[in-house]
């Protein structure tokens, strides 16, 4: 993790520089929603290969701030980059060019929390949906893709099944694997196991800790508190729409600074 205020620097040794092992920029996003203001100017940088968990007390605009960096929420203001390309806003945050942000979204692999998975349509239809009807591969290549991410997540077996016949489990590790079909740069990750009965919450987390050991870049929102110490190489705690404290896990959970954080930490352990 690079700090968001950090100016790309010449890696003298490689001759690469830092902006090229950048996978996201989020600069300065603020979003209200009418008189409210959930994200008081947030930042953050997420190298390739980092994960970043985003955890803080319910409404301090956790799953607004994921949402705001694919669009799913209009920003009121801010700058995200993706891979060095800058999406372009309007003063009023709505995007400059809609096509620009439709190709970035497919750089964005979403994970939600209710699964969101298209009912009638088989695991293996849901899989290649994106990659077939938005990227344009075709058909034969994305279901052998598909065929080995269900695998992956150890869905071998299920790929003709419909949703509605898998347990919660079973379909968030589907809905993985269908955010994988494009080989995201980035994964974005809402809170993917709140809706899960206890029992059904580690085999996801196991899918997860899985991509985050093959170096996938993610940014987590999460309550898992002992997850996110173990997975992320940095965290960052929101609260009342501000980053109150943010570093490494080791720093956050073993020697939280603020009076917030420490309190925080008091109520979800
Ligand atoms: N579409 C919306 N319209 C109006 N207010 C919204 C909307 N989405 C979120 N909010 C409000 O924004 C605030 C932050 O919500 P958000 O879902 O980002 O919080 P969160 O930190 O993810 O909380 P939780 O952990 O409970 O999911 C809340 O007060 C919520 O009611």
């Amino acid at each position: 993790m690079s700090s968001a205020q950090t100016a790309p620097q010449a890696d003298a040794a490689d001759g690469t520089d830092s902006a090229s092992q950048e996978a996201i920029r989020v600069e300065d996003l603020h979003k209200s929603f009418g008189d409210l203001e959930v994200l008081k100017g947030v930042s953050l940088t997420a190298a390739r290969g980092d994960v970043v968990a985003i955890i803080g007390g319910s409404g301090s605009g956790k799953s607004t701030m994921l949402r705001c960096i694919n669009f799913l929420e209009t920003p009121s203001s801010g700058r995200i980059i993706v891979g060095g390309e800058e999406i372009a806003m309007k003063p009023d945050g709505s995007p400059a060019k809609p096509k620009q942000i439709e190709r970035i979204r497919t750089r964005l692999g979403m994970v939600f929390q209710a699964f969101n998975l298209w009912t009638h349509r088989t695991l293996l239809e849901n899989v290649i949906e994106v990659p077939v009807h938005v990227l344009g591969i075709p058909k034969r290549e994305a279901t052998a893709r598909a065929v080995e991410l269900l695998e992956r997540v150890g869905l071998g077996e299920k790929h003709d099944s419909y949703p509605a016949f898998l347990s919660g489990g079973q379909q968030q590790r589907a809905a993985i694997a269908r955010a994988l079909a494009v080989d995201p740069a980035v994964m974005l990750f809402d809170e993917p196991t709140s809706a899960l009965d206890p029992e059904l919450v580690g085999e996801v987390l196991t899918v997860i800790r899985d991509l985050a050991a093959e170096g996938r870049t993610m940014i987590l929102v999460t309550h898992e508190m002992k997850f996110a110490r173990e997975v992320a190489s940095h965290v960052i705690y929101l609260s009342e729409g501000r980053i109150e404290e943010e570093g490494p896990p080791e720093e956050v959970f073993g020697n939280p600074q603020s009076e917030r954080l420490q309190q925080f930490l008091r109520t979800v352990s």
